[in-house]
């Protein structure tokens, strides 16, 4: 008989192969295969903005794979990966470079000569930082010294919004540094008040204020275009395919930002009714990108922007849906009542609260309350992928504590601040990565 560990060992290589074969599959549909390691162009499913079915084969892939390594090598070299992990440095010295926007004029490669004359460093340095990053097929060196782009590296061009996101993770690992600091301070280690985050600590020792809504023009600029690059890394978009836009007729777009999610929606939906309510910087930036990506939206009327301070009043009345992506999770608990709150009041009998963000998965759920309550898809296959690895919204989870003390939270931790505020839940949407909650008016 095998024994209990090999059959894991077996259920995970399987889950691997019939995940891989999925993903495969996926790519094949577009008529364009399967892309290649060191492709130099991106792949048409990179530019879909409905890959619910790839990105559910890749959960599946890469929490099989993680866990695969744990059980079969050395705990020694597994505890080391956690830290011997330089990618993020690299990637961040290819941004602050601008390296990728130099190959792109150099398709068929550049020499680190070259390279490190365009964008003044010292080559040796500059071949060092692109030989770690193409271990993982970002860059690739085409010959001794020549060095190219690849689908991977080219997301990383300055002007991307997936760019802007990524180089907020040299802030990030900032505040990662005092995390222990924090927890351990009088003032800080116990607080989750929105002023005593690991970010402000930090700031503090630089002699610097936080309050991280309080941007200048080009922060402010720069913040909202990481939003449009995190919603493609997140893949936010399945959210236009998978909830029935159709049976909408008003939309208010609670902490719009700048539009990441309404101006896909309103291209898509022209007929929709759209508020866009945000701080009112804020709102002025989202109105010029209106004008700028979406100007014929604009024109059809149906478009309007109010300013709103959802903390201290409420947003505009009786309208279909209030969509709120990533909002809550920058908001400890008592914030985040108030903002369901100030909703609560001015919706009608019909009207939908929909929370769009990250759901953690946890593996001792009370039964009944775990993620899988509306649906079984977004089950993780029990005992053999924990969580599915849950590798992204425990880390967003960090990010949330580090910059604002708020969380990602479990799906019954969400529903008892929704119920405080008179809302419960009706309809759950796993769109890997995030996941869509509807709730309607409680009826006690
Ligand atoms: C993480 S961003 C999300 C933006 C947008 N929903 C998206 O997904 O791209 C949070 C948004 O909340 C807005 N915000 C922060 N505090 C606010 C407040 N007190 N009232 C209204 N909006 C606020 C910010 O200006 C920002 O646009």
């Amino acid at each position: 008989m095998t024994e209990p560990n090999q059959v894991k060992v077996q259920v995970l290589l399987d889950i691997i192969n019939s995940s891989a074969h999925q993903a495969i599959a996926e790519y094949n549909k577009t008529g364009h295969g399967v892309p290649g390691i060191d492709a130099g162009t991106l792949h048409p499913l990179d530019f879909a903005t409905d890959t619910l079915a790839l990105r559910k084969a890749i959960r599946l892939l890469e929490g099989a794979c993680e866990q695969l390594n744990t059980i079969l090598a050395p705990p020694q070299h597994t505890a080391y990966n956690f830290v011997n992990n330089y990618n993020w440095a690299c990637i961040d010295v290819a941004l602050q470079s601008r390296i990728a926007d130099v190959l792109d004029k150099h398709p068929q490669g550049l020499s680190v000569d070259a390279l490190a004359n365009a964008v003044d460093l010292d080559k040796a340095k500059i071949a060092r930082v692109l030989r770690v990053l193409a271990l993982r097929g970002c860059f690739k060196e085409v010959k001794r010294d020549v060095f190219a782009n690849t689908r991977l590296s080219l997301v990383l061009k300055s002007k991307t919004n997936v760019a802007a996101y990524i180089q907020r993770h040299r802030d990030f690992a900032k505040y990662a540094a005092v995390l222990y600091e924090t927890m351990i301070d009088q003032e800080f280690g116990r607080s989750s008040e929105v002023d005593k985050t690991p970010r402000a600590f930090a700031l503090r020792k630089e002699g610097k204020d936080d309050n991280f809504w309080e941007m200048d023009d080009e922060a402010r600029d720069i913040f909202h275009r990481s939003m449009a690059g995190y919603s493609e890394i997140q893949s936010c978009s399945a959210v236009l395919h998978y909830y029935p836009w159709d049976n909408v007729s008003s939309v208010v777009d609670v902490g719009s930002g700048t539009g990441a999610m309404s101006i896909p929606l309103a291209k898509m939906f022209p007929n929709l009714r759209i508020t866009n309510q945000d701080l009112p910087e804020a709102l002025e930036l989202s109105r010029n990108t209106w004008e700028k990506n979406a100007p014929e939206a604009l024109l059809g009327g149906h478009i309007d922007f109010v300013p709103l301070n959802f903390l201290e009043e409420s947003p505009v009345v009786g309208k279909d849906v209030y969509y709120m992506r990533s909002i809550i999770h920058d908001w400890p608990d008592n914030e985040s009542m108030v903002i369901l709150h100030n909703i609560r009041k001015v919706m009608g009998p019909n009207s939908r609260v929909l929370i769009h963000e990250c759901v953690l998965l946890r593996t001792f759920e009370e039964p009944g309350v775990g993620a899988n309550e509306f649906s079984k898809d977004h089950e993780a296959p029990e005992h053999t992928l924990l969580n599915f690895g849950s590798h992204t919204p425990h880390h967003l989870d960090m990010v949330m504590w580090l910059c604002f003390n708020g969380k990602e939270r479990t799906l019954n931790e969400i529903k008892i601040i929704a119920a405080s505020a008179g809302l419960a839940l009706t309809q759950i949407y796993d769109l890997v990565g995030t996941m869509l909650l509807e709730f309607k008016i409680a009826q006690d």
